[in-house]
């Protein structure tokens, strides 16, 4: 059996910082080196005239959200008597309020921190109206409530849902305002089950949220030499391939729905271990064993907002379409053509049998830009001529932090 790792692996031990964090210290940096030339040093301060000062400050911010939040209630009026919170809810409006963050930032606190507190007052915000109901792949304790919380806070409703189809579902039927579905990991690749919904559905994308992912090993006992059996994502398990074969190479691997089943699995016995995100550990009573366990210290899954409508642009948006074209020399080359010309960037391009008749491929590209913009518009509409069917699949401002 093998024994608790001590030794720290590259990426999975140490995980390194994220983009954002990456950049922070220098940003920091410039922003103190700024403070010390025009403020003399000042003097340090006791304990007792710290908190006192803090106590201050606190009050100072209390007072300024009620403010706000008091604002926030008066746009929900401006923007007359509407059904549901859904129609009070504005995602371009959130970005641009969260790139002023971010632009604004000097530290010491990291950009992720900000924004992440600057979500939660808006969240609060908008809840004042009702709170958005939002569905994701549950139960409790996955990744992609994770996402829920990072994009929309706290103050919403979250429902957890048996499968990335009832996502779906549950959107288009409006018993959720929006969805939280996953696409692509940084270190699996695209997750096809979700792309290929867009075949179908009406739905629209109308966010991305891009989440940092550290798997860990938990168990009841907490022991590594009591394993015998690891529950998780097929997914899961292949991010943490390397770790696995290093540390428990003889245990069973066990692929169920999600990660937050698995670690509902390993709570009822000793010789059973889960591989999960530490929210799961949490929610369902289990010891770390190990972790972070990922292969790769830039794992990183990306998530799509879905929902029934379009939104304005918020001034750094993405499109997503679904190109169907026939297989034919040249098609993709001509197809792309009308956005390059107009120095319109693709992100991602995926191709996929497109079910509607044989020799049709379907080609999920992102684009930067908004198909309420002229540049866009115009691509779009030489592009009819060119390909045999094209779907927008929405219009969605770039993640932030
Ligand atoms: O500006 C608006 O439209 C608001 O409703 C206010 C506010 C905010 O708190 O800043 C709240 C919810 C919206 O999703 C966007 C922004």
């Amino acid at each position: 059996m093998a024994t608790k790792p001590t030794k720290p692996r590259s990426g999975a031990a140490k995980p390194a910082k994220s983009k954002a964090a990456a950049a922070q210290p220098a940003k920091a940096a410039k922003g103190k080196a700024a403070a010390a030339a025009a403020a003399p040093e000042t003097p340090a301060l006791d304990l007792p005239t710290l908190r006192t000062r803090i106590d201050g400050i606190d009050q100072h911010i209390q007072q300024l959200i009620a403010e706000r939040a008091q604002y926030a209630n008066q746009v929900g009026k401006a923007k007359g008597k509407l059904a549901a919170a859904v129609d009070y809810y504005r995602p371009e409006r959130e970005a641009q309020v969260l790139r002023r963050v971010v632009d604004r930032n000097d530290g010491p606190l990291q950009d992720e921190v900000l924004v992440r507190l600057f979500r939660e007052i808006m969240s609060a915000c908008l809840a004042q109206q009702e709170p958005l109901k939002i569905g994701f792949l549950g139960p409790e304790g996955t990744h992609s409530q994770q996402a829920v919380f990072k994009h929309f806070g706290h103050s919403i409703h979250g429902l957890p849902l048996g499968s990335i189809e009832e996502v779906f579902q549950e959107v288009e039927a409006g018993n959720a305002d929006f969805g939280v579905v996953p696409v692509e990991n940084s270190t699996q690749g695209t997750i096809q089950s979700t792309l290929d919904m867009f075949l179908t559905s009406k739905l629209k994308i109308c966010g991305e949220v891009e989440l940092r992912i550290h798997q860990h090993l938990l168990s009841r006992s907490g022991r590594i030499e009591d394993i015998e059996r690891v529950y998780s994502h097929p997914q899961s398990f292949a991010q943490c391939k390397a770790w696995l074969r290093e540390y428990l190479p003889k245990a069973e691997k066990i692929a169920v729905a999600s990660n937050a089943e698995a670690a509902r699995r390993a709570r009822n016995a000793d010789d059973a271990a889960a591989i999960a995100g530490a929210s799961a550990g949490n929610v369902y009573g289990l010891k770390n064993v190990a972790g972070p366990i990922e292969d790769r210290p830039d794992n990183t899954t990306r998530f799509l907002v879905i929902g029934r409508e379009l939104f304005t642009p918020s001034g750094n948006d993405r499109t997503s379409l679904l190109i169907f074209i026939k297989d034919q020399p040249g098609a993709l080359y001509n197809v792309l053509s009308p956005f390059a010309k107009r120095g319109l960037s693709m992100n991602r391009i995926e191709s996929r049998p497109g079910h509607t008749g044989r020799w049709q491929y379907a080609f999920f590209v992102d684009i930067g830009g908004h198909v309420l913009e002229d540049a866009m518009r115009e691509a779009l509409a030489e592009l009819d001529e060119l390909a045999h069917e094209v779907k927008v699949l929405g219009s969605y401002p770039v993640a932030i932090a």
